[in-house]
């Protein structure tokens, strides 16, 4: 009994010196630049909360936005984590030194093994480098086309027209109790008739092909909601399909895979092929188009390309017009700006054309603002290929250089550098106005930059835009009143309205608000 307790124990402190010495070797590779020193790191999504010693806290990325970088006195900081390996990593909120890695794109690739998750239904542009990244990426960025994005457009308006005029129709207000449950369909609907080229309607749709559980706008949504089951769940416990929510998971993950494997089909088989501008359509055009056979994506591949469009489109847009709603009615005065430039641009009741997208610069500047205020993605991970040096500033503007070992993990800090005031003069104000003359482009970073950024932006701001011109024309926006907050500051009502969380995206946990008809 003591031979195995003295075993355990001899184990126990074996394993700790281990990971004192690997701890000691991950701070003095960067040199001890100062930052960080936590047992779980910023990356780690199991630890949301900053915790003394134990956690740097995943969500005080978003929660202390520039504060660290401040205490630090450095617009680069490290973190050394102990858990699950001792490691060192750099948090960049400095834009000279972010544009310098994102442009060095084969010095600083994306660490792959923290995106295969996001493999589902095949290898995709996202989870992908190198060459394999060009193969995927050659074929679906002409689908991302401007003849996409006036398709985007259009049936934006359409989407938002229909809302307006039939679903709330006759009625002087409508009280939603949480605006993301309006924006996540709304953007729903639009990724999947720009998108996957199905049009679909606020009614009820009933219709369920032979041989489908369920209709597509249900698959689509279902998938979309629940799609940390396929990560979190082990395969054969979502087969067994325990809960009616993990079975109705199921059934809509394989009635998604089935109806864009008949999509794929009728495409190849089409004698005539129509004229279709929606994502998948001409991501099939552009597979078909590759000469060689062997650049050319396999139906997995064409699969998990369109739905990592799903993925990466669809939150991050709902979101971010849920932060833009919520702002606008906090924000009445910024509202009526918007409201009076929307009328000076379109003073005729007619809906705008995409070609006068141009013109709706306060609808961009409002989207952009949100964008640059609520980032959807806080953290957008990269890795030394080879030993670096990155240079920064301090809080007083003087020159600092920053060791970066070849291994070193880099994260860029996106709430850091939007909310760092080398940049953004007062950077916790609401101002759309910072957007419409210059604006310090490198230092926004919602997007992400460089060769790796984001295929779908033009995609996301034509939405934006369509959706905010045509709601902002026919409603005012306002915070619902509630008797139980009667009598709150407006500080109180902000702080309640933008309560966060974040999962993969962050998001408004509880915005009531309600549309005034003009
Ligand atoms: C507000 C909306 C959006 C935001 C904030 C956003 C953000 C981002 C970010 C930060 C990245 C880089 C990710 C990384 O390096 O890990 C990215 C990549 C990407 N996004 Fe978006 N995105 C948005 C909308 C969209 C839409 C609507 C689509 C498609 C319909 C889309 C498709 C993609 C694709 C395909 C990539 C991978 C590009 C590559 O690796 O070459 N995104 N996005």
């Amino acid at each position: 009994m003591y031979t195995l307790l003295a075993f355990a124990l001899a184990a126990t402190a074996l394993w700790i010196l281990k990971l004192y010495a690997g701890w000691r070797a991950a701070v003095s590779s960067i040199q001890n630049y100062p930052g960080l020193r936590y047992v779980f790191g910023p990356e780690s999504f199991m630890m949301q909360w900053r915790i003394p010693y134990l956690s740097a806290g995943n969500f005080s990325l978003w929660l202390k936005k520039h504060q660290d970088f401040v205490h630090f006195d450095s617009d680069i900081i490290s973190s050394v984590r102990w858990l699950p390996d001792p490691s060192s990593m750099l948090l960049l909120a400095d834009a000279d030194a972010i544009k310098e890695v994102t442009s060095a794109r084969t010095r600083f690739p994306k660490p792959l093994h923290q995106y295969k998750i996001l493999t589902f239904y095949g290898s995709n542009i996202v989870v992908t480098e190198g060459d394999e990244w060009k193969r995927h990426r050659k074929i679906s960025a002409p689908s991302f086309s401007e003849r996409n994005n006036r398709l985007v457009w259009d049936e934006t308006m359409l989407i938002v027209q229909e809302l307006a005029e039939e679903l709330w129709k006759g009625r002087r207000e409508v009280a939603v109790d949480n605006i993301v449950d309006l924006t996540v369909p709304m953007a729903l609907f639009v990724i999947g008739v720009a998108g996957f080229g199905k049009r679909m309607s606020w009614k009820e749709d009933l219709a369920v092909p032979p041989g489908y559980v369920m209709p597509f706008k249900d698959a689509l949504h279902i998938v979309s909601n629940d799609l940390w089951m396929k990560i979190v769940l082990p395969a054969w416990l979502l087969n067994l399909g325990p809960t009616k929510r993990v079975r109705n998971f199921r059934d809509a993950y394989t009635d998604l895979e089935r109806y864009m494997t008949v999509m794929i089909q009728q495409r190849k088989t089409a004698e005539k092929k129509q004229e279709r501008y929606d994502l998948f359509s001409s991501l099939l055009d552009a597979n078909e188009d590759e000469g060689d056979g062997q650049s050319r994506l396999s139906d997995s591949e064409l699969m998990g390309n369109i739905f990592i469009y799903l993925i990466a489109g669809h939150e991050t847009t709902a979101h971010t017009l849920a932060f833009t709603f919520i702002m606008l009615a906090l924000y009445q005065d910024e509202q009526e700006i918007l409201y009076q430039h929307i009328k000076s641009v379109v003073p005729e009741d007619r809906i705008p054309g995409y070609e006068e997208m141009g013109k709706l610069t306060y609808s961009m500047a409002v989207f952009l603002e949100t964008l640059r205020m609520f980032p959807p993605v806080n953290a957008i991970p990269k890795h030394a290929a080879e030993d670096s040096v990155l240079v920064t500033q301090n809080m007083a503007g003087e020159k600092l250089t920053v060791p970066c070992p070849k291994g070193t993990a880099l994260l860029f800090h996106t709430p850091g550098l939007h909310y760092n005031p080398r940049y953004w003069e007062d950077p916790h104000a609401f101002k759309p106005a910072r957007f419409l003359g210059e604006w310090p482009r490198d230092a926004f970073l919602p997007f992400s930059s460089g060769a790796r950024s984001c295929l779908g932006r033009r995609f996301s701001e034509t939405e934006g835009v369509a959706i905010l011109t045509y709601m902002m024309k026919q409603y005012r926006v306002e915070v619902r009143d509630e008797p139980q907050h009667a009598g709150e500051t407006f500080e109180q009502r902000k702080a309640r309205l933008l309560r966060c969380k974040s999962a993969i995206t962050l998001y408004p946990v509880k915005a009531p608000l309600v549309f005034k008809r003009r």
